[in-house]
């Protein structure tokens, strides 16, 4: 891996506490590090490299996959953070860090290869790229990339507008949009499943799948976040990026020799395929809710409109479930269901794949069978199972046997483990391409509108139950039910 200066825009803030220095920890413990490798992290108070070093140490205690006996090891690692204060709008403070990010650079001998990271509220995104071009950090002898938080733009036209203005800066092979989704281990174990299958690969079309149901259901509430998601709701914050993602990821068609190319041609064929809808369409194929009080694992919890910072009568969504239609040859008649919310009973991560039934038994046999069904687990363990029909050897009757296999989550790297080492390798394949994301706003939009005038009924649900009832009803319509 080449050598580089990571720059983080926001190094003093939640995600690159949480997420950004326990991934880089854990993969400098790997060895996965480049040879040379520093951070210069950004923020806007006073603090000495020092201070710094001290912050993202404490992050490490907290948030790290491997623990933290070897103190030499964690010395060594946070001996690579720098810091510089800088507010992001002033264009002359970037003088300073491009001066910093050189000095390191030479003092490195290394190529100027640098990966910019923005870890920061999206306001900030257009301006950092504008003052990386104008101060002269983005012109380098090596190679430059951006690695970008969600969420890329709010609605299909200014989410155009950000991909402009970033693009006067960054090429789209320089930009890495993070879904934090598709660096979870079976969302990028999903194209070889099928592919190194033949079992899998032959019947993953029409003929064999009777419908797919994706959910990401959560029983956290609005927490702190009201402010951002009072005006964001589920259809942004989950459907637009991370639920259409998995689904792209379970109905793309791609060639036996795949390469990154591949696999986004792939979902870009699945979202360009997905029919539109019209606000009255939407009325129709999606269901939006909002919790109510409830109980959560025997805890009371308050209602959203409760929640602090939620503005009074508010209609935000909390759950959101759709009906979706691939007009795709392998896809003509299969309902792809999606659901997710927040307050629900349990957190779930998960796609199930039902296939037909068979028509080869006698009637008795039918009213016994169980449909097959593949659950692909996302959350709370990542690992695949498969529901089969076995004539039982005590009884004789045909009953649904269980073929089961589950990782134990605690010795995979993380999302954000995966994803930093594929952006720091270059490596494209699982991030958000400029097409994917437009497609989805596009898609989006007219539901967004349908809210807005109130063309899709807002649905109130327990808080601790599976959503409103109306989310059952979609599927009762094509006699489904949801696994
Ligand atoms: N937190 C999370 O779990 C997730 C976050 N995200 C996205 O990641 C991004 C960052 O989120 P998060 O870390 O939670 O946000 P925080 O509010 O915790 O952190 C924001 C960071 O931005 C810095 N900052 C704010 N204004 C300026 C400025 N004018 N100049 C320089 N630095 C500034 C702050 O620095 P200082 O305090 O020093 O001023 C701080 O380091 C957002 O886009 C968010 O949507 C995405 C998924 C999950
Ligand atoms: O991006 C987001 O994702 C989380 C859920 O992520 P998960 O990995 O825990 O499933 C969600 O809570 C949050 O609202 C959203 O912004």
């Amino acid at each position: 891996m080449d050598s580089m200066t990571f720059v983080l825009f926001g190094a003093t803030g939640d995600l690159a506490k949480r997420k950004i220095y326990p991934a880089l920890f854990n993969l400098f413990l790997d060895q996965k590090l480049p040879k040379s490798f520093s951070v210069i992290g950004v923020g806007r108070n006073n603090c000495t490299d020092a201070e710094f070093q001290a912050k993202v140490k404490d992050s490490l205690y907290t948030f790290s996959r491997h623990l933290l006996n070897d103190v030499s090891k964690k010395q060594e690692f946070v001996k690579l953070f720098h810091y510089c204060q800088l507010d992001v709008t002033d264009p002359e403070g970037y003088h300073k860090l491009l001066k910093l990010t050189v000095k390191h650079e030479e003092e490195q001998k290394i190529a100027e290869n640098r990966m910019f990271y923005l870890s920061v509220a999206p306001q900030f995104f257009d301006v950092i790229a504008l003052n990386i071009k104008r101060s002269g950090l983005g012109t380098t002898n090596g190679w430059k990339r951006l690695i970008i938080e969600k969420p890329f733009g709010h609605d299909v036209s200014s989410a155009q507008a950000l991909n402009e203005k970033l693009s006067r800066t960054f090429e789209e092979e320089e930009i890495f949009r993070i879904d934090h989704y598709l660096g979870k281990p079976m969302v990028q174990n999903l194209e070889a499943f099928v592919l190194a299958n033949p079992l899998l690969k032959a019947i993953w079309n029409n003929q064999f799948i009777s419908n797919v149901q994706i959910t990401a259901s959560e029983t956290v509430g609005v927490e702190n976040r009201a402010e951002y998601y009072d005006h964001t709701g589920a259809i942004r914050d989950m459907v637009q990026n991370h639920l259409l993602q998995l689904l792209m990821m379970t109905a793309m068609r791609i060639p036996e020799k795949k390469s990154s190319y591949d696999i986004r041609n792939g979902k870009r064929e699945v979202m360009e395929s997905i029919r539109p809808l019209t606000k009255e369409d939407a009325q129709a194929q999606i269901v939006r809710g909002q919790y109510l009080s409830g109980e959560i694992k025997g805890q009371p919890v308050v209602s959203y409109s409760e929640e602090t910072g939620v503005q009074a009568q508010s209609k935000n969504d909390t759950f959101i479930a759709a009906r979706v239609w691939i007009d795709h040859p392998y896809w003509k008649g299969v309902p792809f269901y999606i659901r997710t919310g927040k307050r629900m009973q349990e957190k779930i991560t998960k796609i199930v794949v039902e296939f037909r039934n068979s028509s080869d038994l006698d009637s008795v046999e039918i009213e016994n069978t169980k449909p097959n069904l593949l659950t692909i687990s996302i959350f709370p363990n990542e690992g695949v199972s498969l529901q089969l029909n076995s004539k039982s050897l005590m009884s004789g009757k045909i009953e649904p046997i269980n073929v089961h296999f589950s990782a134990s989550q605690r010795d995979l790297p993380e999302a954000y483990e995966r994803l930093l080492l594929d952006a720091l390798s270059g490596d494209p394949t699982f991030f958000a391409h400029w097409e994917e994301v437009e497609s989805s706003w596009k898609w989006i939009e007219p539901i967004l509108e349908a809210f807005e005038e109130d063309f899709v009924p807002l649905h109130h649900y327990t808080s601790g139950s599976m959503g409103p009832d109306a989310a059952q009803q979609l599927l009762d319509e094509w006699g489904h039910r949801w696994w």
